[in-house]
C-alpha cells in the first residue's frame, strides 16, 4: 500500500527544484564570492610569476654586466696577445689595440653611469672593481703609445699583470651573480613586491575570508532552510492525511490504518471492528442554523468520539458527517464492540449546545468486523456502511452489525431507483387521502393527499421507501407536479360528485421549491381542475424551508398571491426561528406527531405542543395537530384549544373511493 505521504513530497520536491529557491538560498552570493575568490588568486599567481621574470631578467641583466665586462678586458686582453705574435696572418695591429682600448673604456664609462647598473653598483665589491678598472685602463693608456711587438716587452708584461686580477674578479663576481641568483631573486621580489603585495596577498586573503564567511553564513541560512523545509513538509504530511475541521484522522489515514490493522490481526489471528457513524438529519442543522453551527457540531461530536475510544484506536471523519472508528483490542468479542457503539450513541443523545441553541442529535451506527465482514479495507468499510444504512432504515438512532443482506438492499435500492423512472408513464402510482378533522366539532374539513406506489412486483410502498429515491435522483420534480393535479383534480371531482369542497393539503419537497415554474404549474392545477386555490394547501417542512430562505421566501409568497395556503409540516422538528416564520406568508402550524405522541409522558413535548398552540393564536395561524392516535391525546389538545388534527384515531389515508364513503357516512351521521 502506498504511504499517505507520498503525494506530499511532490510539492516539496517542486520547491526544491523551483529557481525562487535559489534566490532564497543566497545561493548566488556564495558563488560570487567564489567566484571573486578564485579571480584573485588567480591574479595574485601571475602577479608572482610577472615578478619572477622581471627578477629574473633584472638579474640576467647584472650577470651580464659583469660577464660582458670581463668579456671586454678579455678580449682587449687577447688583442695585445695577438700584437706580440710573429704569425702575419694573426697578428694584428697597435691602431686595432687602440680600438679594443676605447671599447673597454666606454664600457667602464657605461658600467659607471649608466641607470641599468645603479642598483649593480650599490654593491661594494663591484663599484671598487669598476672603479680600479677605470684606474688601471688610465694608467695604462700611456704604456700603449710605446707598446713594442716584443712580447718580453716590459711595458707588455706589466698591463697584462695589472689587467689579470682585474678581469678574474670580474668573471668571479658574474659568476658568483649566477649562483646565487634564487637568493637574489626572492630579495627583488620582495623588493618588487613592496607596491603590489598588499593586493597580491592581501586581495586572496580577503576575498578568501568573505568566502569563509559567506560559506558559514550559508551553513546557517542552509540549516534553517531545511528545517523550515521539514516543518512544511510534516506539516503538508499531516494536512494530507488530516480532516481540516476537526484534526481527525481522514479517509486515506484510516485506510493506511486499516491496512496496518488487517496485517496484526491476520499476523495474530485477532480481530478488530469498523464502526460507521452518520449523524441523523445534520442537513437540518446546517439549512437552518447555518454551515458555522454545523462546523461547530461537527467539532464537538469528534471530540466526544475521540473520548469514547482508548488509545490506539483510530477515530476518522471520512466525509460530511460520517465518522468511523476502528476499535482494535487483544481478544475483541462482538460484546466489547457493541458496548463501544452503544458509548457513542449516548454520547451523542447528550444535547449540544451550538450558535446559543440546545439541540439534540442522534446517529445511525453500522459495525462491520475482520475478518468475519471482510479482509480487505474498502470491504470493510463498504459493509460498515450498508450497516449504518440498514441503521437509517430503522428508523435512525440505532445501531446495525453487518449482515449479508444488506449488500443486497443496497443493489435493490439501485434497481427500485431504475423502476421509478417508469412508475408516472406506467401509471404505477397513486396517491391516498388522510382526513383532516377540526377538533372542536370533529368535521372532517380537508385531507391531505399522501403518494404510494404500485410496484409491479414488491407491491404496495410507501413514500418513506421511494420519496428519497425520487428526491436523490430529480424524480420527485414530476413526480410532485403529477401528485398536485391529481389531487386538485381528486378535490374537484369529490365535489361535482355533491361532496363538500375540501382543503387538499399536499406535501412538496425542496426541490420543487426551487423549480422557477413552480407557482405557473400550481395555477395551471388549479386552472384545469377548477379546485378554489384557497382550498389548496402546500406543506413544506421547516428544514426545507431553511435550506436557502430567500428563495423559499419568494416561491411561498408567490404561491400566496395564487391564493393557495402555505403550511409548515412536522412543525417544532427544526430549527426556524420566530423571525424567520414572519418572513413565510403562512396559514397553517402542522404540529409534529411526535410532541402529540410524548404530550402525555413528557412535559416537554406538552410544552411545545401547548407553545405552538399559543404561538399558532398568537399569529392567527391555523394549528394542525399530526399523529393522533389516542382519546387521551385528542382531549388533551383540545383542551389546549387546538384547531385541527390528523390520525389513525379519526382514519388512516385511504384510497380515493374510501374517502368519498367516510365523507357521505359522516355527513350522514
Ligand atoms: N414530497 C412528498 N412527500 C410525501 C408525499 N406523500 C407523502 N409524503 C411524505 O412521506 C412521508 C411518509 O408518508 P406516509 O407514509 O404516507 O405517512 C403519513 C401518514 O400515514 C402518517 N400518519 C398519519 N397519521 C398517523 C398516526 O396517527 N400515526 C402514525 N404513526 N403515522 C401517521 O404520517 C405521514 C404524514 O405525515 P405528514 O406529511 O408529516 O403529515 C411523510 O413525511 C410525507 O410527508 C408526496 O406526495 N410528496
Amino acid at each position: 500500500m502506498k504511504p499517505v505521504q507520498a503525494d506530499v513530497a511532490r510539492p516539496l520536491i517542486d520547491s526544491l527544484t523551483d529557481r525562487r529557491w535559489w534566490r532564497q538560498t543566497g545561493m548566488w552570493r556564495l558563488l560570487l564570492a567564489l567566484a571573486i575568490f578564485i579571480a584573485t588568486l588567480y591574479m595574485s599567481y601571475r602577479d608572482i610569476g610577472q615578478a619572477n621574470v622581471i627578477s629574473s631578467l633584472r638579474m640576467g641583466h647584472h650577470t651580464h654586466s659583469l660577464i660582458k665586462t670581463y668579456d671586454e678586458v678579455d678580449r682587449f686582453m687577447r688583442a695585445l696577445r695577438q700584437y706580440t705574435l710573429k704569425d702575419p696572418i694573426r697578428q694584428i695591429a697597435l691602431e686595432d689595440i687602440a680600438l679594443h682600448y676605447e671599447i673597454l673604456v666606454s664600457r667602464v664609462q657605461t658600467f659607471q653611469e649608466g641607470e641599468a647598473n645603479r642598483e649593480l653598483l650599490e654593491l661594494d665589491d663591484v663599484r671598487t672593481l669598476v672603479e680600479r678598472l677605470a684606474v688601471t685602463l688610465e694608467s695604462i693608456e700611456p704604456l700603449l703609445v710605446e707598446l713594442g711587438q716584443d712580447p718580453y716587452d716590459l711595458r707588455y708584461s706589466t698591463i697584462q699583470s695589472l689587467l689579470r686580477p682585474i678581469r678574474s674578479r670580474f668573471f668571479e663576481l658574474g659568476k658568483q651573480f649566477l649562483m646565487n641568483s634564487e637568493v637574489r631573486n626572492e630579495q627583488i621580489i620582495r623588493h618588487y613586491g613592496n607596491d603590489s603585495s598588499y593586493w597580491t596577498l592581501g586581495a586572496p586573503a580577503a576575498s578568501g575570508l568573505l568566502l569563509l564567511l559567506l560559506f558559514f553564513a550559508q551553513l546557517r541560512q542552509s540549516k534553517r532552510l531545511a528545517d523550515s523545509l521539514a516543518a512544511e513538509s510534516r506539516k503538508l504530511s499531516h494536512m494530507a492525511a488530516h480532516d481540516p475541521l476537526t484534526g481527525l484522522p481522514n479517509r486515506a489515514l484510516l485506510k493506511d490504518r486499516l491496512s496496518q490493522a488487517i496485517h496484526h490481526a491476520h499476523r495474530a489471528q485477532g480481530r478488530f471492528a469498523v464502526i460507521f457513524l452518520d449523524l441523523d438529519r445534520f442537513k437540518a442543522v446546517n439549512d437552518s442554523l447555518g454551515h458555522g453551527a454545523g462546523d461547530e457540531l461537527l467539532k464537538t461530536v469528534a471530540e466526544r468520539l475521540s473520548a469514547c475510544v482508548r488509545e490506539g484506536d483510530t477515530v476518522a471523519r471520512i466525509s460530511g458527517d460520517e465518522f468511523v472508528l476502528l476499535i482494535e483490542a487483544v481478544g475483541l468479542d462482538d460484546g466489547v464492540v457493541n458496548e463501544v457503539a452503544e458509548r457513542v450513541a449516548s454520547e451523542l443523545r447528550t444535547p449540544f449546545l451550538i450558535a446559543g441553541q440546545e439541540l439534540l442529535v442522534t446517529g445511525s451506527i453500522g459495525i462491520s468486523l475482520y475478518p468475519d465482514n471482510g479482509e480487505e479495507a474498502e470491504l470493510l468499510l463498504m459493509n460498515a456502511d450498508a450497516a449504518m444504512y440498514s441503521a437509517k432504515a430503522n428508523g435512525r438512532d440505532s445501531i446495525s452489525s453487518y449482515q449479508a443482506q444488506m449488500n443486497a438492499d443496497s443493489v435493490s435500492r439501485i434497481e427500485l431507483t431504475g423502476d421509478l423512472h417508469h412508475a408516472l408513464e406506467r401509471n404505477q402510482l397513486q396517491l391516498h387521502y388522510q382526513p383532516c378533522v377540526a377538533l372542536a366539532s370533529g368535521e372532517i374539513f380537508g385531507v391531505e393527499a399522501l403518494l404510494r406506489w404500485q410496484h409491479p412486483s414488491r407491491g404496495l410502498l410507501s413514500p418513506d421507501d421511494f420519496i428519497p429515491l425520487a428526491e436523490e435522483s430529480g424524480l420527485i420534480v414530476p413526480i410532485g407536479e403529477w401528485v398536485i393535479r391529481t389531487a386538485c383534480a381528486q378535490a374537484a371531482a369529490w365535489h361535482q360528485q355533491g361532496l363538500p369542497q375540501l382543503k387538499m393539503a399536499v406535501n412538496l419537497s425542496a426541490l420543487q421549491l426551487q423549480q422557477p415554474e413552480l407557482a405557473k404549474r400550481v395555477a395551471a392545477a388549479l386552472e384545469a381542475s377548477g379546485h378554489p386555490p384557497r382550498l389548496l394547501e402546500l406543506e413544506l417542512t421547516e428544514t426545507q424551508l431553511m435550506r436557502d430562505v430567500d428563495t423559499a421566501v419568494a416561491a411561498t409568497r408567490e404561491l400566496r398571491g395564487l391564493g393557495v395556503r402555505i403550511a409548515i409540516d412536522d412543525f417544532g422538528t427544526g430549527y426556524c426561528s420566530l423571525s424567520d416564520l414572519q418572513r413565510f406568508p403562512v396559514s397553517t402550524l402542522k404540529l409534529d406527531r411526535s410532541f402529540v405522541h410524548n404530550a402525555l409522558s413528557k412535559p416537554s413535548a406538552a410544552a411545545i405542543a401547548r407553545s405552538a398552540i399559543g404561538l399558532g393564536r398568537n399569529l392567527e395561524l391555523e394549528v394542525l395537530a399530526e399523529g393522533i392516535e389516542t382519546p387521551e391525546q385528542l382531549a388533551f389538545l383540545r383542551a389546549h384549544h387546538c384547531d385541527a388534527g390528523q390520525g389513525y384515531l379519526f382514519s388512516r389515508p385511504l384510497p380515493a373511493a374510501d374517502i368519498a364513503s367516510l365523507l357521505r357516512e359522516s355527513r350522514a351521521a
